[in-house]
Protein backbone atom coordinates (compact mmCIF):
# COMPACT_ATOMS: atom_id res chain seq x y z
CA UNK A 1 0.00 0.00 0.00
CA UNK A 2 1.15 3.44 -0.67
CA UNK A 3 0.05 7.09 1.03
CA UNK A 4 -1.25 8.07 -2.32
CA UNK A 5 -5.15 7.57 -3.78
CA UNK A 6 -6.15 7.46 -7.02
CA UNK A 7 -8.42 10.13 -8.11
CA UNK A 8 -10.27 10.09 -11.16
CA UNK A 9 -12.08 13.01 -12.99
CA UNK A 10 -14.08 12.37 -15.92
CA UNK A 11 -14.41 15.51 -17.87
CA UNK A 12 -16.31 16.78 -20.52
CA UNK A 13 -14.24 18.15 -23.23
CA UNK A 14 -14.58 22.14 -23.31
CA UNK A 15 -15.34 21.86 -26.74
CA UNK A 16 -18.18 19.17 -27.27
CA UNK A 17 -17.48 14.99 -26.64
CA UNK A 18 -16.08 13.33 -23.18
CA UNK A 19 -12.53 13.16 -23.09
CA UNK A 20 -10.73 10.01 -21.74
CA UNK A 21 -10.93 10.17 -17.56
CA UNK A 22 -7.98 11.97 -15.75
CA UNK A 23 -6.32 9.68 -13.70
CA UNK A 24 -3.55 11.69 -11.39
CA UNK A 25 -1.64 10.25 -7.97
CA UNK A 26 -2.85 12.17 -5.08
CA UNK A 27 -0.27 12.67 -2.13
CA UNK A 28 -2.68 13.53 0.60
CA UNK A 29 -0.96 16.55 1.82
CA UNK A 30 -1.49 18.03 -1.43
CA UNK A 31 -3.41 21.82 -0.61
CA UNK A 32 -6.77 22.44 -2.23
CA UNK A 33 -4.45 24.65 -4.80
CA UNK A 34 -1.66 22.60 -5.41
CA UNK A 35 -4.30 19.84 -6.16
CA UNK A 36 -5.94 22.58 -8.58
CA UNK A 37 -2.37 23.53 -10.42
CA UNK A 38 -1.74 19.69 -10.39
CA UNK A 39 -5.32 19.22 -11.94
CA UNK A 40 -4.70 22.03 -14.71
CA UNK A 41 -1.12 21.04 -15.65
CA UNK A 42 -2.58 17.07 -15.85
CA UNK A 43 -5.51 18.43 -17.98
CA UNK A 44 -3.10 20.17 -20.22
CA UNK A 45 -0.92 17.28 -21.07
CA UNK A 46 -4.28 15.01 -21.66
CA UNK A 47 -5.53 17.22 -23.84
CA UNK A 48 -2.39 17.66 -25.82
CA UNK A 49 -2.00 13.80 -25.74
CA UNK A 50 -5.69 13.26 -27.02
CA UNK A 51 -4.33 16.41 -29.78
CA UNK A 52 -1.40 14.80 -30.58
CA UNK A 53 -3.26 10.77 -31.39
CA UNK A 54 -5.74 12.40 -33.20
CA UNK A 55 -2.99 13.99 -35.12
CA UNK A 56 -0.95 11.02 -35.69
CA UNK A 57 -4.27 8.89 -36.84
CA UNK A 58 -5.26 11.60 -39.21
CA UNK A 59 -8.42 11.77 -40.72
CA UNK A 60 -10.88 10.28 -41.78
CA UNK A 61 -10.86 8.05 -38.78
CA UNK A 62 -9.17 4.84 -40.57
CA UNK A 63 -11.25 1.50 -39.66
CA UNK A 64 -9.54 -0.36 -36.45
CA UNK A 65 -12.03 -1.71 -34.39
CA UNK A 66 -10.91 -5.32 -32.72
CA UNK A 67 -13.38 -7.08 -35.21
CA UNK A 68 -11.49 -5.88 -38.10
CA UNK A 69 -8.00 -5.05 -37.12
CA UNK A 70 -7.63 -9.41 -37.12
CA UNK A 71 -8.66 -9.65 -40.87
CA UNK A 72 -6.20 -9.42 -43.40
CA UNK A 73 -6.26 -5.70 -45.15
CA UNK A 74 -7.49 -7.15 -47.97
CA UNK A 75 -10.79 -9.05 -46.24
CA UNK A 76 -10.90 -5.41 -44.41
CA UNK A 77 -11.35 -3.61 -47.65
CA UNK A 78 -13.67 -6.08 -49.59
CA UNK A 79 -15.70 -6.13 -46.26
CA UNK A 80 -16.33 -2.60 -46.38
CA UNK A 81 -16.27 -1.91 -50.08
CA UNK A 82 -19.55 -4.25 -49.96
CA UNK A 83 -21.04 -1.99 -47.18
CA UNK A 84 -20.01 1.41 -49.45
CA UNK A 85 -20.07 0.39 -52.48
CA UNK A 86 -18.87 2.33 -55.34
CA UNK A 87 -20.91 5.03 -56.68
CA UNK A 88 -19.89 4.61 -60.52
CA UNK A 89 -21.19 0.70 -60.02
CA UNK A 90 -24.44 2.03 -58.40
CA UNK A 91 -25.09 4.57 -61.29
CA UNK A 92 -27.99 3.26 -62.15
CA UNK A 93 -29.59 2.50 -58.71
CA UNK A 94 -28.72 6.49 -57.41
CA UNK A 95 -30.76 7.47 -60.70
CA UNK A 96 -33.43 5.21 -60.41
CA UNK A 97 -34.47 6.32 -56.99
CA UNK A 98 -34.14 10.10 -58.29
CA UNK A 99 -37.19 9.78 -59.93
CA UNK A 100 -39.91 11.94 -59.67
CA UNK A 101 -37.28 14.02 -57.91
CA UNK A 102 -34.77 16.63 -58.34
CA UNK A 103 -31.44 15.94 -57.88
CA UNK A 104 -29.44 18.19 -55.67
CA UNK A 105 -25.87 18.15 -55.56
CA UNK A 106 -23.70 18.99 -52.68
CA UNK A 107 -19.60 18.93 -52.95
CA UNK A 108 -16.91 19.42 -50.95
CA UNK A 109 -13.63 21.11 -51.84
CA UNK A 110 -10.04 19.66 -50.96
CA UNK A 111 -9.85 16.51 -51.66
CA UNK A 112 -13.10 16.03 -53.89
CA UNK A 113 -12.30 18.16 -56.59
CA UNK A 114 -8.59 18.89 -56.51
CA UNK A 115 -6.44 16.17 -55.30
CA UNK A 116 -4.40 17.02 -51.52
CA UNK A 117 -1.34 18.71 -52.42
CA UNK A 118 0.96 20.13 -49.94
CA UNK A 119 0.60 23.59 -50.10
CA UNK A 120 -3.04 24.55 -49.62
CA UNK A 121 -2.74 27.90 -51.71
CA UNK A 122 -2.19 26.04 -54.72
CA UNK A 123 -4.96 23.19 -54.42
CA UNK A 124 -5.83 24.08 -57.90
CA UNK A 125 -9.37 22.24 -59.88
CA UNK A 126 -8.20 20.49 -62.78
CA UNK A 127 -9.75 21.93 -65.95
CA UNK A 128 -12.00 19.19 -66.46
CA UNK A 129 -13.15 19.03 -63.13
CA UNK A 130 -14.38 22.63 -63.41
CA UNK A 131 -16.70 21.80 -67.09
CA UNK A 132 -17.70 18.66 -64.74
CA UNK A 133 -18.55 21.27 -61.96
CA UNK A 134 -20.27 23.82 -64.46
CA UNK A 135 -22.13 21.12 -66.33
CA UNK A 136 -23.66 19.41 -63.57
CA UNK A 137 -24.54 22.79 -62.15
CA UNK A 138 -26.61 23.92 -65.65
CA UNK A 139 -29.07 20.48 -64.62
CA UNK A 140 -29.00 20.31 -61.24
CA UNK A 141 -28.45 22.67 -58.26
CA UNK A 142 -25.15 22.69 -56.67
CA UNK A 143 -23.56 23.74 -53.51
CA UNK A 144 -20.14 23.62 -52.33
CA UNK A 145 -19.66 23.43 -48.76
CA UNK A 146 -15.97 23.60 -47.37
CA UNK A 147 -13.81 24.23 -44.64
CA UNK A 148 -12.39 27.34 -46.62
CA UNK A 149 -12.87 30.89 -46.55
CA UNK A 150 -15.59 31.05 -49.16
CA UNK A 151 -13.74 33.58 -51.09
CA UNK A 152 -11.21 31.72 -51.67
CA UNK A 153 -12.76 28.72 -52.57
CA UNK A 154 -14.55 30.87 -55.21
CA UNK A 155 -11.10 32.07 -56.37
CA UNK A 156 -10.18 27.92 -57.46
CA UNK A 157 -13.81 27.50 -58.88
CA UNK A 158 -14.87 30.61 -60.13
CA UNK A 159 -18.44 29.33 -60.78
CA UNK A 160 -20.82 31.72 -61.17
CA UNK A 161 -23.76 29.65 -61.22
CA UNK A 162 -23.23 27.51 -57.43
CA UNK A 163 -23.82 28.32 -54.09
CA UNK A 164 -20.73 28.35 -51.74
CA UNK A 165 -20.98 27.37 -48.11
CA UNK A 166 -17.61 28.83 -46.57
CA UNK A 167 -16.00 28.09 -43.36
CA UNK A 168 -17.29 24.54 -43.09
CA UNK A 169 -20.84 25.85 -43.47
CA UNK A 170 -21.21 28.80 -41.67
CA UNK A 171 -20.66 31.72 -44.66
CA UNK A 172 -23.08 30.82 -47.15
CA UNK A 173 -24.17 32.86 -50.32
CA UNK A 174 -26.46 32.26 -53.31
CA UNK A 175 -25.60 32.22 -57.12
CA UNK A 176 -24.50 35.31 -58.44
CA UNK A 177 -25.55 36.54 -62.00
CA UNK A 178 -21.97 36.82 -62.95
CA UNK A 179 -18.62 36.25 -61.88
CA UNK A 180 -18.26 40.44 -61.34
CA UNK A 181 -20.87 39.97 -58.91
CA UNK A 182 -18.88 37.99 -56.26
CA UNK A 183 -17.10 40.93 -55.47
CA UNK A 184 -19.43 42.45 -54.80
CA UNK A 185 -19.31 42.54 -50.69
CA UNK A 186 -22.59 41.11 -48.78
CA UNK A 187 -24.49 41.15 -51.58
CA UNK A 188 -26.01 37.68 -51.78
CA UNK A 189 -25.15 36.51 -48.49
CA UNK A 190 -27.51 34.25 -47.22
CA UNK A 191 -26.49 32.93 -43.75
CA UNK A 192 -23.60 33.96 -40.84
CA UNK A 193 -24.39 32.34 -38.38
CA UNK A 194 -21.24 33.02 -36.70
CA UNK A 195 -20.33 36.75 -37.26
CA UNK A 196 -19.72 37.81 -33.92
CA UNK A 197 -16.37 35.91 -33.74
CA UNK A 198 -15.06 37.52 -36.56
CA UNK A 199 -12.59 39.50 -34.01
CA UNK A 200 -12.01 36.68 -32.12
CA UNK A 201 -11.05 34.64 -35.14
CA UNK A 202 -9.18 37.26 -36.63
CA UNK A 203 -7.43 37.76 -33.19
CA UNK A 204 -6.76 33.49 -32.78
CA UNK A 205 -5.31 33.56 -36.02
CA UNK A 206 -2.58 36.22 -35.33
CA UNK A 207 -1.66 34.70 -32.33
CA UNK A 208 -1.34 31.19 -33.93
CA UNK A 209 0.75 32.56 -36.94
CA UNK A 210 3.07 33.94 -34.21
CA UNK A 211 2.95 30.79 -32.25
CA UNK A 212 4.06 28.66 -34.61
CA UNK A 213 5.94 30.63 -37.20
CA UNK A 214 9.22 28.51 -35.84
CA UNK A 215 8.31 25.35 -36.58
CA UNK A 216 9.41 24.82 -40.41
CA UNK A 217 6.37 23.55 -42.00
CA UNK A 218 3.61 25.04 -40.48
CA UNK A 219 1.15 27.33 -41.80
CA UNK A 220 -1.86 29.04 -40.43
CA UNK A 221 -4.88 29.75 -42.64
CA UNK A 222 -7.14 32.18 -42.18
CA UNK A 223 -10.53 30.86 -43.36
CA UNK A 224 -12.67 34.44 -41.56
CA UNK A 225 -14.88 32.64 -39.47
CA UNK A 226 -12.19 29.73 -38.40
CA UNK A 227 -8.41 29.21 -38.68
CA UNK A 228 -6.96 25.91 -39.87
CA UNK A 229 -3.28 25.18 -38.48
CA UNK A 230 -1.50 23.03 -40.88
CA UNK A 231 0.73 20.13 -40.54
CA UNK A 232 1.23 18.30 -43.63
CA UNK A 233 4.72 19.84 -44.13
CA UNK A 234 5.90 19.42 -40.84
CA UNK A 235 8.27 16.54 -39.14
CA UNK A 236 6.11 14.25 -36.86
CA UNK A 237 9.13 15.05 -33.92
CA UNK A 238 7.68 18.54 -33.97
CA UNK A 239 3.43 17.89 -33.74
CA UNK A 240 3.68 17.53 -29.97
CA UNK A 241 4.80 21.16 -29.99
CA UNK A 242 2.23 22.31 -32.84
CA UNK A 243 -0.58 20.76 -30.59
CA UNK A 244 1.30 22.38 -27.55
CA UNK A 245 0.88 25.92 -28.97
CA UNK A 246 -2.26 25.49 -30.53
CA UNK A 247 -3.77 24.09 -27.37
CA UNK A 248 -2.08 27.10 -25.23
CA UNK A 249 -4.10 29.71 -27.32
CA UNK A 250 -7.04 27.74 -27.70
CA UNK A 251 -6.88 27.67 -23.41
CA UNK A 252 -7.69 31.61 -23.48
CA UNK A 253 -10.35 30.98 -25.97
CA UNK A 254 -13.37 28.56 -24.62
CA UNK A 255 -15.73 30.10 -26.97
CA UNK A 256 -13.44 27.96 -29.95
CA UNK A 257 -13.54 24.17 -30.11
CA UNK A 258 -10.75 22.03 -32.17
CA UNK A 259 -11.81 19.94 -34.43
CA UNK A 260 -9.58 17.62 -37.05
CA UNK A 261 -9.40 17.55 -40.90
CA UNK A 262 -6.52 16.02 -43.18
CA UNK A 263 -3.20 16.68 -41.56
CA UNK A 264 -5.10 19.99 -40.24
CA UNK A 265 -6.31 21.18 -36.73
CA UNK A 266 -9.15 23.32 -37.12
CA UNK A 267 -10.41 26.00 -35.04
CA UNK A 268 -13.75 27.04 -35.24
CA UNK A 269 -16.67 28.71 -33.03
CA UNK A 270 -18.58 26.27 -30.35
CA UNK A 271 -21.95 26.92 -32.19
CA UNK A 272 -23.99 24.16 -33.26
CA UNK A 273 -23.23 25.07 -36.87
CA UNK A 274 -21.58 22.54 -39.26
CA UNK A 275 -21.60 21.20 -43.22
CA UNK A 276 -25.00 18.95 -41.95
CA UNK A 277 -26.38 22.01 -40.75
CA UNK A 278 -25.26 24.12 -44.33
CA UNK A 279 -26.77 21.20 -45.80
CA UNK A 280 -30.37 21.38 -44.20
CA UNK A 281 -30.31 25.14 -44.95
CA UNK A 282 -29.62 25.24 -48.40
CA UNK A 283 -31.96 22.44 -48.90
CA UNK A 284 -34.67 25.26 -47.39
CA UNK A 285 -33.11 27.89 -49.19
CA UNK A 286 -33.56 26.10 -52.53
CA UNK A 287 -37.25 25.15 -51.72
CA UNK A 288 -37.61 21.50 -50.30
CA UNK A 289 -39.00 21.63 -48.05
CA UNK A 290 -40.51 18.12 -48.84
CA UNK A 291 -38.25 15.28 -49.01
CA UNK A 292 -40.20 13.51 -51.62
CA UNK A 293 -39.15 16.57 -54.20
CA UNK A 294 -35.58 16.02 -53.88
CA UNK A 295 -32.68 13.56 -54.00
CA UNK A 296 -29.50 15.59 -52.70
CA UNK A 297 -26.05 13.83 -53.28
CA UNK A 298 -23.06 14.39 -51.02
CA UNK A 299 -19.74 14.03 -51.65
CA UNK A 300 -17.03 14.83 -49.43
CA UNK A 301 -13.49 13.08 -48.35
CA UNK A 302 -13.33 14.51 -44.89
CA UNK A 303 -14.38 14.24 -41.17
CA UNK A 304 -16.08 17.29 -41.71
CA UNK A 305 -18.42 15.75 -44.95
CA UNK A 306 -19.39 13.22 -41.90
CA UNK A 307 -21.95 15.78 -40.04
CA UNK A 308 -23.20 16.04 -43.57
CA UNK A 309 -23.24 12.51 -44.18
CA UNK A 310 -25.21 11.73 -40.58
CA UNK A 311 -28.05 14.29 -41.78
CA UNK A 312 -29.10 12.76 -44.69
CA UNK A 313 -28.78 9.27 -43.18
CA UNK A 314 -30.65 10.15 -40.19
CA UNK A 315 -33.53 11.77 -42.44
CA UNK A 316 -32.90 8.91 -44.82
CA UNK A 317 -32.59 11.38 -47.21
CA UNK A 318 -30.25 10.89 -50.65
CA UNK A 319 -26.99 9.71 -50.45
CA UNK A 320 -23.67 10.56 -49.02
CA UNK A 321 -20.32 9.65 -51.05
CA UNK A 322 -17.04 8.95 -49.43
CA UNK A 323 -14.17 9.88 -51.60
CA UNK A 324 -11.55 7.31 -49.99
CA UNK A 325 -9.24 4.93 -51.28
CA UNK A 326 -8.69 3.13 -47.73
CA UNK A 327 -11.70 1.86 -45.35
CA UNK A 328 -12.70 4.32 -43.03
CA UNK A 329 -15.66 4.18 -40.44
CA UNK A 330 -18.54 6.68 -42.69
CA UNK A 331 -21.98 7.63 -42.57
CA UNK A 332 -21.88 7.65 -46.30
CA UNK A 333 -23.59 5.33 -48.41
CA UNK A 334 -21.24 4.88 -51.14
CA UNK A 335 -17.72 5.35 -52.24
CA UNK A 336 -15.19 6.87 -54.81
CA UNK A 337 -11.59 6.31 -54.89
CA UNK A 338 -10.44 9.44 -55.62
CA UNK A 339 -11.18 13.26 -57.39
CA UNK A 340 -10.97 11.60 -60.99
CA UNK A 341 -13.87 9.07 -60.08
CA UNK A 342 -16.08 12.25 -58.96
CA UNK A 343 -15.25 13.91 -61.91
CA UNK A 344 -16.58 10.44 -64.18
CA UNK A 345 -19.58 10.60 -61.54
CA UNK A 346 -20.30 14.28 -62.30
CA UNK A 347 -20.06 13.47 -66.08
CA UNK A 348 -22.52 10.26 -66.32
CA UNK A 349 -25.22 12.31 -64.31
CA UNK A 350 -24.69 15.06 -66.99
CA UNK A 351 -25.13 12.50 -69.68
CA UNK A 352 -28.17 10.46 -67.92
CA UNK A 353 -30.06 14.15 -67.29
CA UNK A 354 -29.41 15.15 -71.21
CA UNK A 355 -30.59 11.65 -72.48
CA UNK A 356 -33.59 11.40 -70.48
CA UNK A 357 -34.68 15.21 -71.46
CA UNK A 358 -34.06 13.54 -75.01
CA UNK A 359 -36.29 10.65 -74.45
CA UNK A 360 -40.13 10.78 -74.50
CA UNK A 361 -42.24 9.63 -71.94
CA UNK A 362 -44.22 6.89 -72.85
CA UNK A 363 -47.27 5.78 -71.71
O1 LIG B 1 -13.91 21.19 -46.49
P1 LIG B 1 -12.77 21.12 -47.45
O2 LIG B 1 -13.03 21.79 -48.75
O3 LIG B 1 -12.28 19.69 -47.64
O4 LIG B 1 -11.59 21.92 -46.74
C1 LIG B 1 -10.92 21.37 -45.62
C2 LIG B 1 -9.55 21.96 -45.51
O5 LIG B 1 -8.97 21.83 -46.79
C3 LIG B 1 -7.70 22.43 -47.04
O6 LIG B 1 -6.71 21.64 -46.41
C4 LIG B 1 -6.59 20.34 -46.97
O7 LIG B 1 -6.16 20.46 -48.35
C5 LIG B 1 -4.86 21.05 -48.53
C6 LIG B 1 -4.62 21.19 -50.03
O8 LIG B 1 -4.71 19.97 -50.69
C7 LIG B 1 -3.80 20.18 -47.82
O9 LIG B 1 -2.51 20.76 -47.97
C8 LIG B 1 -4.17 20.05 -46.34
O10 LIG B 1 -3.27 19.17 -45.70
C9 LIG B 1 -5.60 19.52 -46.18
O11 LIG B 1 -5.99 19.52 -44.82
C10 LIG B 1 -7.68 23.86 -46.57
O12 LIG B 1 -6.39 24.39 -46.72
C11 LIG B 1 -8.21 24.01 -45.16
O13 LIG B 1 -8.28 25.38 -44.82
C12 LIG B 1 -9.62 23.43 -45.12
O14 LIG B 1 -10.18 23.57 -43.83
Amino acid sequence: MTNQQNVVVVDVKPHGGVKPPLSLPVAKSFSPQDLKLLLMKKRFETENAWVLDSMRASSPTRISNPTTTSLPETDVKSSWIVHHPSALNMFEQIVTASKGKQIAMFLDYDGTLSPIVEDPDRAFMPREMRAAVRDVSRYFPTAILTGRCRDKVYSFVKLSGLYYAGSHGMDIKGPSKSCKDNNNGKQGVLFQPASEFLPMIDEVYKALAEKTKSISGAKVENNKFCVSVHYRCVDEKSWATIAEQVRSVLNHYPKLKLTQGRKVLEIRPTIKWDKGRALEFLLEALGYNNPNDVLPIYIGDDRTDEDAFKVLRDRGLGFGILVSKIPKETNASYSLQEPSEVKEFLRRLVEWKKLSLQTPIIG
